[in-house]
């Protein structure tokens, strides 16, 4: 078993580092561990804009990427760790999460931690949720994952994840919103996300005979950067790759009422927009529908649009900035 201990705070990294890792090593057992600077990591069949705040995540900078594994959309700092372990396809059940959340739920008893596997796939302490675990199995090869709350920022977590369910329509699947904890709480004051990655290297070794610690090369680093650039870092993925949805929002403003209604494709295009008000103009909106069609969904492609228009011509004194907010 090779153990890694990521190097990188940087959440695309360490995202694309897991996937890496598949191909380059298809055939060790890997347990790797990442603490993430604040990202919001969503599950593969999820609907992106409809599971995070976009406003509040863009004003904080909070990285939004899209993982491999399905289940549902997570917040991380760091003050959350990260724990993998990459095995041999077929060699563990792929249902049964309790195999590699065990060595966690241990270390965690050792000090004093009531800590418990409960339901399918969370780890709660005082029925409270500090650890969601997800699975994917790819080349041959399983990776079950899981994150671990140690001294994260709950009132980001909260605000960052917080979404408008009216907003969309689709058959992605849901996040399962749960009361959350961290650990810290149930730990000496002193203790650091540090010491807990520390002690879970220390129980990985002692566990496993053969077990070593493992640098990542050069060559690790350039692989994961390339996938970075090529999957990881895009709006196609992290955005687009969503499953189709219908997108509804209506907004009362000074010159009138506007409602926008989008039938977004998968890949993330505008397929059909439609726009409802009162607001007066001397160009007909289905000129301005017709411009949305194969658009990405997407704040920034819209801006541009709408800066490259004369918008009065169809929505009279409703301002960009008032048309903008109903696309989010
Ligand atoms: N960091 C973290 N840890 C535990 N629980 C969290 C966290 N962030 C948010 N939540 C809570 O879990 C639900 C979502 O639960 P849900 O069960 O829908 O999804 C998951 O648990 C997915 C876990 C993915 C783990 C991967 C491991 C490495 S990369 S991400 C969310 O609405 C919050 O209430």
């Amino acid at each position: 078993m090779l153990i890694i201990d990521s190097p990188s705070h940087d959440a695309y990294f360490n995202i694309a580092l897991e996937e890496y890792l598949l191909y380059k090593y298809p055939t060790e057992d890997i347990f790797l561990l990442y603490i993430n600077a604040p990202s919001i990591i969503v599950g593969k069949f999820q609907n992106t804009l409809a599971e995070i705040n976009l406003d509040y995540v863009k004003d904080k900078n909070i990285k939004v990427v899209r993982r491999m594994s399905g289940g549902g959309t997570v917040y991380h700092d760091l003050g959350n760790l990260n724990f993998s372990f990459h095995t041999l396809l077929g060699t563990y059940d792929f249902m049964d999460f309790s195999q590699f959340t065990e060595p966690v739920i241990h270390l965690l008893n050792e000090l004093n931690v009531p800590a418990k596997l409960e339901g399918r796939n969370d780890l709660l302490v005082d029925g409270k949720k500090f650890s969601g675990n997800a699975k994917l199995a790819r080349n041959g090869k399983m990776i079950q994952h899981g994150t671990i709350l140690f001294n994260s920022e709950m009132s980001v977590l909260g605000d960052a994840l917080k979404v408008n369910p009216l907003k969309f329509v689709d058959k992605a699947v849901k996040s399962n919103r749960a009361r959350v904890t961290n650990l810290i709480d149930f730990l000496p004051d002193d203790m650091i996300t540090d010491d807990l990655k520390e002690l879970l290297i220390e129980e990985m070794l002692e566990t496993n005979e053969g077990a070593t610690i493992y640098q990542l090369s050069d060559e690790d680093i350039k692989g994961v950067n390339q996938l970075i650039e090529e999957k990881y870092n895009t709006w196609d993925w992290n955005f687009g790759f969503s499953p189709k949805y219908n997108f509804k929002n209506a907004k009362k403003v000074p010159a009138g009422f506007i409602e926008v209604h989008l039938d977004v494709e998968r890949g993330g295009q505008i397929e059909k927009a439609k726009i409802f008000g009162d607001f007066f103009a001397s160009k007909p909106i289905e000129e301005f529908e017709n411009l949305l069609i194969n658009k990405n969904h997407d704040i920034n492609t819209l801006n541009k649009l709408f800066e490259s228009i004369d918008l009065t011509e169809y929505f009279g004194k409703v301002t960009k900035e008032e048309i903008i907010e109903l696309f989010k």
